[in-house]
């Protein structure tokens, strides 16, 4: 079986390097770039053959398309000289549908795919939704590839706007908070690359108490908070900025956007 990967930003060279790590032998995935220099340092980095030409990487199995979703008509026209109804394209595109993506590619066999940048590590939390055409063979092959990247979950396309805010963008906002809680330390006078490596371990475990500890974590909130101590000092200086709120606007404008792209 070969997979070709066409658009290689930022999110297909993650889910790229996802899988490449979890084979010994990466030449089977096929990737192409329009800047062909993102191609080559991928393929020296990882392993995977570089095509120079779109027709190179429309000869594979699987296809994933890799481009942002305003690019996506230049790619359909492009492609659809060579697609075989024996394809299964995948689609990370925010935004876009699988009717409109059947529309656009003249193909019936799609997956549409909400995966993020932590598939890179092995973490990404993806969703996935097939069309009518896609076979049971076709997407098992597609999941379990992708089970390299992190975990797969099948959800209905209405959600899809949600997830994306959630699991998709998500990442972003962790990040930034990272960022600043490590920020905060070096103004008190820690140096940054300590700052951000306490900041980032006490994220990864407060995620693995409130998937691991079947506690909810606003009760995780009050173990934290011990009575008259610190804690608390900063918990309600958190609510009175707002914190809650700029998260819950911040979901919400990554849904509309994601719902209203043209
Ligand atoms: N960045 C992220 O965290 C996530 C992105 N996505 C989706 O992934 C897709 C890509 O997003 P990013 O990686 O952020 O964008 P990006 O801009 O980093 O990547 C797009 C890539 O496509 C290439 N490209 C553009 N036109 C091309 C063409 N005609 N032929 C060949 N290559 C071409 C560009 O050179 C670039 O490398 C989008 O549809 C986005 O909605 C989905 C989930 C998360
Ligand atoms: O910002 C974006 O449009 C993409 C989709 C989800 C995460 N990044």
């Amino acid at each position: 079986m070969k997979i070709s990967f066409i658009g290689l930003g930022n999110m297909a060279s993650a889910i790229v390097r996802g899988i490449a790590a979890a084979h010994d032998d990466a030449s089977f995935i096929i990737g192409y770039n329009r800047t062909t220099t993102k191609t080559e340092a991928l393929a020296a980095e990882t392993g995977i053959t570089a095509a120079t030409t779109i027709e190179q990487a429309a000869q594979a199995d699987i296809l994933f398309l890799g481009v942002k979703p305003q690019q996506l008509h230049e790619i359909a026209a492009q492609l659809r000289p060579h697609l075989r109804n024996e394809q299964l394209v995948v689609s990370m595109a925010a935004g876009k549908d699988l009717n409109a993506l059947q529309a656009l590619f003249g193909h019936d066999a799609f997956m549409r795919i909400m995966p993020n940048v932590n598939a890179a590590v092995g973490h990404s939390t993806t969703s996935y939704a097939v069309s009518d055409a896609v076979t049971t063979a076709q997407q098992l092959q597609a999941v379990t590839l992708l089970e390299a990247t992190g975990s797969m979950i099948a959800l209905p396309e209405e959600q899809f706007a949600i997830f994306s805010a959630i699991a998709g963008a998500a990442p972003a906002f962790h990040y930034l908070y990272m960022d600043a809680i490590a920020r905060a330390a070096v103004k008190e006078g820690m140096a940054k690359p300590i700052a951000l490596q306490i900041a980032a371990d006490a994220v990864l475990g407060s995620a693995k108490m409130v998937l691991e500890s079947q506690t909810h974590p606003i009760e995780l909130v009050d173990q934290v908070c011990s009575p008259g101590g610190t804690t608390i000092e900063g918990v309600m200086t958190l609510k009175a900025h707002s914190f809650e709120h700029a998260v819950h606007e911040s979901v919400h404008a990554v849904i509309e956007k994601d719902r209203t792209f043209e």
